[in-house]
């Protein structure tokens, strides 16, 4: 468990002051797959690096698994880090060490006996696939076998923890796509929490559990993601939900005085569920779909619908009280003028 309370950070050059974090409070559970989502220069990179002190915190606490970061020697600590894996949006390799010299380097460092450390790296490439290139360097490999290299190379030291610094934002999509899947493999079979800092919603959506929305340096939304995609509070999220979602804009629809729009949210096994058709055949109303998407929030299937529904306010207002009723979580846009 990952625990930040009341951490800051300021960085000072000259007489200039830059406040990088205020009073960031976060708890991540073991397992999990957490994400921070924000802008340029929202403090992401300034809150991941604090996790592993690779930026100390001018002021709170940092505890990781039960241990208070910030109260260690520097020889405690690095031991500490070595539970602590991370990767880059660049991946850092050595580029005059092969692959497998590469993910043999956090081994060696602690002075690992070879045969151990042959097996260690042999498993390792075969997690993440790269066998075939072991002996290959890193200028002959493309951006994401390369981060398949750092993936191996943060878990080398068996971490508990891994820590993602836009691990996927110097890829193209698909490679991208590639990436998560290799880290949500690695976070099943290893059960090994995950941290990962992005800009960008479709990351959260794919692999994470939970997110929090970072936004000059403060943390101004967090929870599980299914809860904050479907109802975002704060204006930032809401652009980055943007991002993945169609547009909703039914601003052009002639509304009758008989007609309702509603946005209806379903999630998990409701999405496949004709919840909708039973409840207007109960309310005697009709319905036109306006628009209507089905995705996955990791593996949670979830639909959005935005129906116009046309018959007595009555009738409509029944008709909302009865999917609410059934489970679905029902906005109303817009009553008709009657
Ligand atoms: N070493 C530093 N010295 C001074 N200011 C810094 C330093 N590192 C970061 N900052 C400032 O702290 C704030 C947060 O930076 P940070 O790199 O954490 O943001 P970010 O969300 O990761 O941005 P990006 O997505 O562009 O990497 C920014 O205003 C940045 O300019």
């Amino acid at each position: 468990m990952i625990e930040l309370r009341h951490v800051q950070k300021q960085y000072q050059s000259g007489s200039h002051t830059t406040y990088a974090l205020h009073d960031i409070d976060l708890s991540i559970e073991q397992g999990e797959i957490f994400g921070i989502i924000g802008h340029s220069g929202a403090g992401k990179s300034t809150l991941l690096r604090s996790i592993n002190l690779l930026e100390r915190p001018t002021a709170g606490s940092v505890v990781v698994d039960g241990v208070e970061l910030t109260a260690l020697s520097t020889k405690q600590l690095q031991e500490q880090r070595r539970r602590i894996g991370m990767i880059f949006q660049h991946f850092n390799l050595l580029s005059s060490a092969t692959v497998e010299e590469n993910v043999a380097f956090p081994l060696k460092l602690i002075k690992t006996p070879k045969a151990e450390v042959n097996q260690r790296v042999r498993e390792l490439l075969e997690l993440v696939g790269l066998t075939e290139q072991s002996r290959k360097y890193p200028a002959q490999l493309s951006g994401g076998q390369k981060q398949r290299v750092g993936i191996a190379r943060a878990l080398a030291t068996n971490p508990h923890v891994l820590l993602c610094d836009e691990a996927t934002s110097a890829l193209d999509p698909q490679t991208t796509n590639s990436i998560l899947s290799l880290l949500l493999d690695i976070n099943r079979k290893l059960r090994i929490t995950i941290v990962l800092i992005t800009h960008e919603m479709h990351v959260i959506r794919s692999i994470c559990d939970r997110v929090a929305v970072i936004h000059q340096g403060r943390i101004i939304e967090q929870g599980p993601v299914a809860e904050v995609f479907l109802k975002p509070r704060h204006e930032v999220t809401k652009q980055f939900i943007e991002q993945v979602a169609d547009s909703i804009d039914f601003r052009d629809e002639k509304l009758s005085p008989d007609s309702t729009i509603l946005k209806i949210n379903f999630l998990g096994e409701s999405t496949y569920e004709p919840i909708l058709s039973r409840v207007v055949q109960e309310t005697g109303v009709t319905f036109s779909i306006l628009q209507g998407t089905i995705s996955r929030m990791k593996s949670t299937p979830y639909g959005q619908l935005v129906v116009k529904i046309e018959g007595p306010r009555q009738a409509a207002d029944d008709t909302v009280s009865l999917l609410i009723e059934r489970g679905l979580d029902v906005e109303v846009y817009e009553h008709g003028l009657g």
